[in-house]
């Protein structure tokens, strides 16, 4: 089986300065991928390229095999980052439009329509006009509009965004649901803790550059490890400093420690019982994908791209 998506090396400026630079990656079957890095990194041209939307400087796309085309005609479903709905159709035409669009014939398309919408709890918005619509109910029908054809391969652009925490959970359980029929997805975000819940794996851009590309897991360990630690005795620094890269005692008199590269934080435990140190707080962190990202990229690079997602906030906010 050809893979959903192989990109070779591909790479694209815009007005000669560089959006994406030489990124390559292939998506199997099945897998779903998040798409990660800040505002600016990339990952929109990525998947614009990967449509055959723009065409790359350099490098090339390959769709189930084959160059972007009317090959992969009905086989993907899109949702694009710009947001947009025909005002005055209802929520029920716009999920049919798009599902005929991809190959559904109409009457199909409607009762696909009416189905999805009661079963992503949508039942009573049916016949209410798009303009008449909250944001969140909006970019749920775009969704659903987008995967009504029920395609091998979802290609969603920050779906996640401009919705509520609790849109958000919706959202995550109807990717959670396409994934678990066996389909490919890929979804770009720039807030990690949805990549961290979803995905198989994950490729991480920063500055048009594609920094990782494996699972979760394997990015969580580049992260610092660290172990909060408390107790009443005196003498825990003194016996914790041979494990620790740095420690932060806090206000409170804690101290937060990063574990050196080949120290675990069960060794501490176990040299404070060695010592009869009693240990009244011994919380080990688990590190989050943001603390890889900035291990990764460098504190630059990931202050800049925190600088361009405080300026997007302030826009769009
Ligand atoms: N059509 C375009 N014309 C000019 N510059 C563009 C165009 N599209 C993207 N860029 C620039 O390319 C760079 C990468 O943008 P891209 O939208 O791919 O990033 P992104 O990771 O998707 O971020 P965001 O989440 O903000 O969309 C940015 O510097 C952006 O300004």
């Amino acid at each position: 089986m050809n893979a959903p998506l192989a990109l070779n090396s591909v790479s694209k400026s815009f007005a000669g300065k560089p959006a994406v630079t030489d990124v390559s990656f292939t998506i199997e079957p099945g897998q779903i991928v998040g798409f990660l890095g800040p505002n600016g990194a990339g990952k929109t041209t990525t998947l614009r390229m990967s449509l055959g939307l723009i065409k790359p400087d350099r490098g090339s796309v390959s769709l189930f095999g084959k160059p972007p085309g009317d090959d992969a005609f009905g086989r993907i479903g899109f949702l694009p980052e710009e947001r947009g709905l025909y005002k005055k159709q209802t929520a029920r035409e716009a999920i049919a439009h798009m599902a005929r669009l991809n190959g559904v014939k109409k009457k199909p398309a409607f009762v696909l329509a009416d189905e999805m919408l009661d079963k992503y709890g949508l039942g009573k918005a049916k016949r209410k006009k798009n303009k008449d619509m909250s944001k969140g109910m909006a970019q749920k029908v775009q969704l659903l509009a987008a995967i009504a054809h029920d395609p091998e391969f979802h290609i969603l652009d920050e779906p996640f965004s401009g919705l509520d925490p609790v849109n958000q959970q919706v959202l995550e359980g109807i990717v959670r649901e396409i994934a678990s029929r066996g389909r490919t997805i890929i979804f770009s975000t720039h807030v990690m803790e949805h990549a961290e819940r979803l995905c198989d794996r994950i490729i991480l851009m920063a500055s048009g550059e594609k920094v990782f590309d494996g699972t979760t897991e394997a990015a969580l360990a580049n992260a610092p490890r660290r172990v909060i630690l408390a107790s009443e005795s005196g003498g825990l620094t003194d016996l914790v400093t041979p494990f620790a890269a740095n420690i932060e005692t806090r206000a409170n008199g804690e101290l937060s420690l990063t574990l050196k590269p080949d120290a675990q934080a069960h060794d501490i435990l176990e040299r404070c019982v060695e010592q009869s140190l009693r240990l009244s707080k011994y919380e080990p962190i688990r590190a989050t994908l943001h603390e890889a990202f900035v291990a990764l990229v460098g504190d630059d690079v990931a202050r800049q791209a925190e600088d361009a997602d405080v300026k997007t906030a302030e826009i769009f906010g």
